[in-house]
Formats: C-alpha cells, sequence, structure tokens
C-alpha cells in the first residue's frame, strides 16, 4: 500500500513532524521480563561523557534540539543557562511549549534519565529546574557559516549536539564545515561535546526517510583536528604570539567511542 511506503526526505522544514519524532524516540521496548520501558542508550552516553569530561559552567548550548531536551538532561546541575536551538520552527515552537509548563511531553525521558542514573529528585522537579534553566530557544542553521545569524548571544562554555551535524550534512566534507561553523560560539577553552550516529546514511521518523552524512570515528577526530589546527593558525596570526594556544578544547563524546546502540566502547 502506497501509505506504508517510506519516503525520502531532504527539507527538515518542511519534512520534520516534532510528533512523529518523539514517538519514535519515546516508544517504550519490552525488556526480556516483559515489562515495558523506555531504552534511550544514548543518554546514558552522553551522561557519562559529562562527567568524564568534567563538562560544566555558566552556559550551555544545544545545537539542533529537536523537539526534545535529550541532550541537555545530562547538563541540569552543571551549567546555569541553557539555551536550545534547532532549525525546525515546529521544534522551537514545542520546545517553547514544554518550556511554559503547557506540554508535559518530556515527562518520560526524564523519567527515563531519573531511573536510569539514580536521580535523587522527582522527574517533575527535574522537568521544572531544568524549564527554570533555559534561557532562550532560537533558530540555527548550522550551514552558515555564522550559524546564529543576527542573533547574539554571549560565548558559552560548552556547546552539546546530538544527532544534528550529520542530519545537516551530506557527506564527510559539509559535516567537517558545520563542525567549523559552530566551534566559534564556543568561549576560549570551551567544550564541544558530540553525541554522532556512526555507520549510517538514513534514519526514518514515521513514513519519512532522512538522509544522514556517513561517519566514522576516525571522520570525526579529522574533523575536530581540522578545527582545532585551524583555530591554532587564526590565533597565532591573530595575536602573532610565538606559542599560541589552541582556542578550544574538545570533549567529545566518542572520544571514549560509545556505540549508539550500546555501551560499548568502540574507540
Ligand atoms: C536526528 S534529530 C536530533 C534531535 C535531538 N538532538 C535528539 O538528540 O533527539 C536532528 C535535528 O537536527 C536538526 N537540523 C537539521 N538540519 C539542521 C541545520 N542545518 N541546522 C540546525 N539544525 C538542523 C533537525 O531539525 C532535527 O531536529
Amino acid at each position: 500500500m502506497d501509505t506504508e511506503k517510506k519516503q525520502h526526505v531532504t527539507d527538515y522544514v518542511t519534512d520534520f513532524d516534532p510528533r512523529a519524532y518523539m514517538d519514535a524516540i519515546y516508544t517504550p521496548e519490552k525488556d526480556d521480563s516483559g515489562n515495558t520501558a523506555l531504552n534511550v542508550p544514548y543518554l546514558n552516553n552522553l551522561n557519562k561523557a559529562f562527567i568524564e569530561g568534567d563538562i560544566r559552567g555558566q552556559r550551555i548550548l544545544d545545537i539542533g534540539s529537536g523537539p526534545c531536551i535529550n541532550s541537555v538532561l545530562p547538563a541540569f546541575q552543571r551549567f546555569e543557562e541553557i539555551y536550545l536551538s534547532d532549525l525546525v520552527p515546529k521544534n522551537l515552537t514545542a520546545l517553547k511549549n514544554w518550556r511554559s509548563g503547557n506540554s508535559a511531553n518530556m515527562l518520560p525521558v526524564v523519567e527515563y534519565f531519573v531511573q536510569s542514573e539514580g536521580i535523587t529528585i522527582s522527574s517533575e522537579e527535574l522537568d521544572e529546574l531544568l524549564r527554570n534553566k533555559i534561557s532562550g530557544i532560537f533558530e540555527i542553521d548550522v550551514r552558515r557559516r555564522d550559524p546564529l545569524g543576527d542573533r547574539q548571544i554571549p560565548e558559552v562554555d560548552a556547546i552539546v549536539s546530538s544527532g544534528c551535524l550529520e542530519s545537516a550534512a551530506t557527506d564527510y566534507e559539509s559535516f567537517s564545515n558545520y563542525v567549523s561553523n559552530i566551534t566559534p560560539l564556543l568561549k576560549q577553552g570551551g567544550k564541544l561535546v558530540l553525541s554522532t550516529v556512526l555507520y549510517r546514511t538514513s534514519y526514518g521518523v514515521g513514513s519519512k526517510v532522512f538522509m544522514t552524512a556517513y561517519l566514522t570515528p576516525e571522520y570525526i577526530r579529522h574533523s575536530l583536528n581540522l578545527v582545532a589546527m585551524t583555530s591554532y593558525t587564526k590565533n597565532s596570526f591573530r595575536r602573532r604570539k610565538r606559542q599560541p594556544t589552541v582556542r578550544h578544547s574538545y570533549a567529545l563524546l566518542p572520544k571514549r567511542l560509545f556505540d549508539l546502540n550500546g555501551n560499548e566502547e568502540i574507540d
């Protein structure tokens, strides 16, 4: 039947359906004992990256948040100002509804996080705490050299981005360019946490299939090295120092490279 056919799409603004995405990622799975529960392994890996990389500070920017808050859950005790951003207006609306307390649709993943990380406050309290820390929700396009356009925000202590750069990119080269586009938003010594899908060229959301850039751990490391080198060169030129400092440092989730589907280290 036609309705069952998957449709390949390329335009996030017209084709990304926040509700279908939430349904896809927040669908409980049955475990061995027949109980149903959410299974969001990458969230545990992300939390691990925040702990191991000692990612903390005043401000954090989540790039390509989608309609959800997964990526900033590990930031709830570590940052005072949390910024969410995405290309798709419908995602921004979903996030704003949640922030204003008009939607409880993030609770399943907050609950998952509270349980899996043994957090001592309730899901409702954590949800509220997080909502109170959201300092901005705005449009971003990682394909632009200046991803925020005219919007000005202070440089951030950390950027987190899950599944966004490879969604926006068509290949390794564009992925690498987008890494260079976003890193100037970091302050000196700021950290970038990437949660990235490896070895895939597409993912499905409801009846739609979105293409992603095919990435390997080597590609990712290489693009990060390029950014570090570029900023080294820029700094040495601008400051004319003999021993310039590299402007950004990285705590890359796949520095300890975890497979997205499990906890196994693949480095
Ligand atoms: C796979 S979803 C990831 C959503 C969320 N971060 C998560 O972990 O579930 C990819 C997200 O990237 C966003 N995106 C795609 N192209 C983008 C672009 N050029 N600039 C910024 N965000 C983009 C999409 O709108 C979508 O929300």
